[in-house]
């Protein structure tokens, strides 16, 4: 059976991910102690699939991840899980708001809840922890009146009370799950999108000619990141996604042009069905 890593410990949000990117197909999901390591078990072959956050609506870039992915060339990106996050103040049964020493939680987590945490817990410690589901395991243990932010399913899992149920500051904030393995999708189900990493010569323009090859063939991009190359100050690489699947006949023969003529790297993640919540 296929087995699926995630950040662990059973109760994360990238478990719900890799649940929803499961669906009604077989896997085993495996319960990861850090991004670091679903990345070393894939590379290694302990894993065949890895879902792993990217992106989130308020905080942007999961950057720990695009520069993984971009260490590790021998990965493609399977699918993509967009889910919303709601983050809930757990605490152990009986501890009040007044009474909260600290609370624990994913350093994405505390970012996405940080109105919240000035306005209603200011000068309360923050202790930052592996996942939110780690934060709740602990909160859960530690016997002191010490809080979790994590989600609202980690309460019954860890023995823990719901606080406050949505203590995040957007009410929308959703974050984007890549499904990454080895193996290419080679017929992705309509709608697809497709994700590249580029690097560029620098030289002006350069970033405008390989953009109008999208405009020209009315090609949708949906994001553009820039990350360090890590070569040196001011060397940058690209990611992109668009709508559309790698093997559409326009989009083959533009990536053909943007290899030959306008990119000095060009990698394609991989072209994937969009799930949406
Ligand atoms: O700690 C978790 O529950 C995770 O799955 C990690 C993670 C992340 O790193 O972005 C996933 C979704 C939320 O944006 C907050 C935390």
């Amino acid at each position: 059976m296929k087995r699926i890593g995630y950040l662990g410990p059973p109760g994360t949000f990238s478990e719900e991910a890799a649940r929803r990117h499961r669906g009604n197909g077989e896997g085993e999901l495996v319960a990861c102690a850090s991004l670091e390591e679903v990345f070393a078990r894939l590379e290694t072959g302990l894993l065949e699939e890895g879902v792993v956050p990217v992106e989130n609506s308020s905080e942007g870039a999961v950057s720990v991840v695009l520069d993984m992915l971009a260490a590790h060339p021998e990965l493609t990106v399977r699918g993509e899980v967009v889910m919303q996050v709601v983050h809930s103040l757990l605490v152990p049964p009986g501890v009040k708001l007044e009474m909260v020493e600290k609370v624990l939680s994913h350093p994405q987590a505390f970012a996405q809840c940080r109105t919240f945490l000035r306005q209603k817990l200011a000068g309360v410690e923050l202790q930052e922890c592996a996942s939110t589901a780690a934060a709740a395991a602990l909160a859960a243990r530690c016997r002191r009146p010490w809080a979790a932010l994590a989600p609202l399913s980690a309460a019954s899992r860890y023995n823990l009370q719901v606080l406050i149920p949505a203590a995040n500051d957007c009410p929308h904030n959703k974050t984007r799950f890549w499904a990454l393995g080895r193996k290419r999708v080679l017929s992705p189900v309509p709608p697809c999108k497709t994700s590249l990493i580029f690097g560029v010569r620098h030289r002006p323009g350069a970033l405008y000619r390989v953009l109008r090859e999208f405009a020209i063939r009315e090609i949708n991009l949906t994001r553009i990141e820039s990350r360090p190359s890590k070569k040196g100050l001011g060397d940058y690489i690209f990611f992109l996604d668009f709508e559309g699947a790698a093997g559409d006949p326009v989009v083959k023969e533009m990536l053909d042009v943007l290899t030959e003529e306008h990119t000095t790297t060009l990698r394609v993640l991989g072209s994937y069905h969009v799930e949406q919540e």
